[in-house]
This record gives C-alpha cells, sequence and structure tokens, in this order.
C-alpha cells in the first residue's frame, strides 16, 4: 500500500505527524519527530518573545486521554525561524510552522519575518489555544477570526493554515466556513485544537491535577475523537479548495483511517505521542498500511473523503 501525501507542494511519506505542541518546543525535540517514522513535523506555537508558560503541573494524563494548560511555553519566534533557515527542507521531510502571538501586532510582525525569509516551510495560524488566562480563543469570535485573517493576508502572500477550536454547532461550522472561504490563500485548517477548559478531578486526591487555571485546561485523547472528526468532516464538506488536517484522538491505525475517511489530508497525533513517544509514529504508520491492505485500499486517495452517510 501506498501512504504517501502530497499536497500544498510538499511530499509526505506517510500521513502522520506531530500536533503542534507536542515534541516540538526544542530543536532536539523537532529533531527527534524528523528522525522518527512521521511523515512531517510542525513547531510548537511561537510568540514574539519567548515565554515561561503556566505554572506546573501543567499537563496531566487522564483515564481517557489528557489535560494541559502549558501557558504557549516557547522559545519565541526568532528560535523557530533560525531552525527553519537551518533545515534541510530538500531532503528532510516537510516542517511547518505554528505562530500564535499573544496580539495581532506580534502576529503580523512574525508573519513578516517569516515572509522575508522565504523558506519552502508552510506557516500555521493558530486561532485557538485555550489556555491564555484572560485571552479568549480567536477562532470563537467569527468576527475577530475575519478581521485577523484580513490583516494577516496584506502581510503574508503564501498559502499557510490555521489551527482552529472545535466547534459544536452547525450554526457554527457554516460561520466559520463562511469566514474562511472568502481568503483563499488560506489553503488549509487543522481540526481540532484541544477541547477547552475541561476539567479533570483526582477522586483520590479529590484535587484537581494541573495548577493553572484553577484545574482547567484543553482536553485530548479519546475524548475528543468524535468532536475532531466531526469537525474534519464538517469542514472537508463546508470549505472550498482547501485542505483539513485531523488532529484529535489518534492513538492507532484505527483513528487515522477515521480521520482520512473523514475528509482528512493528513493527520497528527497529540496525546498518544506525549504518552509513547516518537515510536508511535511507525506503530500507527504500520496499523494503517494493514487496515487498508485489509480493505483493498492502495492508497489514502482511494478513501479519503468517502465516509458513507445513511
Ligand atoms: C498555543 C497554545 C496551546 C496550548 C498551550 O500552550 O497551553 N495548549 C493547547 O492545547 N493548545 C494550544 O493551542
Amino acid at each position: 500500500v501506498d501512504l504517501s501525501v502530497s499536497w500544498l507542494g510538499v511530499n509526505m511519506e506517510n500521513p502522520l505527524y506531530n500536533a503542534s505542541g507536542v515534541m516540538c518546543r526544542s530543536r532536539e525535540e523537532l529533531d527527534a519527530v524528523a528522525a522518527s517514522a512521521a511523515g512531517a513535523l510542525i513547531t510548537k506555537s511561537c510568540t514574539l518573545l519567548p515565554r515561561e508558560g503556566n505554572p506546573e503541573p501543567r499537563y496531566a494524563k487522564a483515564p481517557h486521554g489528557s489535560i494541559n494548560s502549558m501557558g504557549l511555553p516557547n522559545a519565541g519566534y526568532q528560535y523557530y525561524l533560525d531552525y527553519a533557515k537551518a533545515y534541510d527542507h530538500q531532503g528532510g521531510k516537510p516542517l511547518f510552522v505554528s505562530v500564535s502571538g499573544m496580539s495581532l501586532e506580534d502576529n503580523l510582525e512574525m508573519l513578516a519575518a517569516f515572509r522575508d525569509a522565504d523558506l519552502p516551510c508552510l506557516v500555521e495560524l493558530n486561532l485557538s489555544c485555550p489556555n491564555l488566562p484572560g485571552k479568549p480563543q480567536i477562532g470563537y469570535d467569527f468576527e475577530a477570526s475575519s478581521h485577523v485573517l484580513s490583516e494577516v493576508v496584506k502581510v503574508y502572500h503564501k498559502p499557510f493554515g490555521v489551527k482552529l477550536p472545535p466547534y459544536f454547532d452547525p450554526v457554527h461550522f457554516a460561520e466559520m466556513a463562511s469566514v474562511l472561504n472568502s481568503f483563499p490563500s488560506l489553503k488549509y485548517v487543522t481540526c481540532i485544537n484541544s477541547v477547552g477548559n475541561g476539567l479533570v478531578i483526582d477522586l483520590d486526591s479529590e484535587s484537581v491535577v494541573i495548577k493553572p487555571k484553577g484545574g482547567l485546561g484543553g482536553i485530548g485523547g479519546d475524548y475528543v475523537l468524535p468532536t475532531a472528526l466531526a469537525n474534519v468532516r464538517e469542514f472537508y464538506r463546508l470549505l472550498d479548495d482547501k485542505h483539513v488536517i485531523g488532529c484529535g484522538g489518534v492513538k492507532s491505525g484505527r483513528e487515522a483511517f477515521m480521520h482520512i475517511l473523514a475528509g482528512a489530508t493528513a493527520v497528527q497525533v497529540g496525546t498518544c505521542l506525549y504518552e509513547e513517544g516518537a515510536a508511535c509514529f511507525a506503530r500507527i504508520r504500520d496499523e494503517l498500511a494493514a487496515l487498508m491492505q485489509e480493505k483493498g485500499y492502495a492508497t489514502l486517495a482511494d478513501f479519503r473523503g468517502k465516509l458513507k452517510t445513511m
């Protein structure tokens, strides 16, 4: 079976890569993803200046997934720009850079810097960080999203992507799709970011499990798979001439297959990568290949977006 996928000028030997935020804050972590069986790699969302992030513990494993309120800890955009400048784009795997400025001005300054560097990597604007105390997720404000994107495309003229929060209402899917469709250079969306502000309680200690925000944090893992699949499917259906990248609940070839069946061009792994390490990519890749073999599919295109309805 052929697991390769080529899209937006990038060629991936398989559709799997890390979810932004997991195993991608330092060059050592990024190199580990590049050295693994992953088909691509994406950086931790970056801000204008380095950030320590929220107080620890800020990540916890939960019975069916994870909770995090990292608070956007990152080395600052220059660090990832330098990594992208030094990266072997020809021989290496596709590199994506995630940008999540603390303000529109910061985002525009970072995007201008990536524009001027004229690198082959694709830039992804994060509209959905749920863990900055006092900062609403841009993606939940359709007018704000439209304004931000209008300003972004004035500065950044190359194809780019956005990381979206999960939506839970058909009207919201339609509204956000309408906003996104008005930006032709926006060529892909990644669905979904963590399901924001969940609360995991430890019964023995009768306590929350992370320190920031009274224990509230973004939820990932098995808990979010149905929501992730719905977002992939709805945006696959509603967006014109854009790719959808699936993220959420992928821990085996099965969920990767589901995301692609729902329409995903490629698939990211977050919680499972955090817990299992980079070996998960070879395992999930082989499981996906076996499933395709079993079902008689030779390529991803044979079943991409072909979810049956009743
Ligand atoms: C960029 C910040 C994010 C963070 C974080 O750094 O807290 N966690 C997430 O689950 N998603 C994010 O988008």
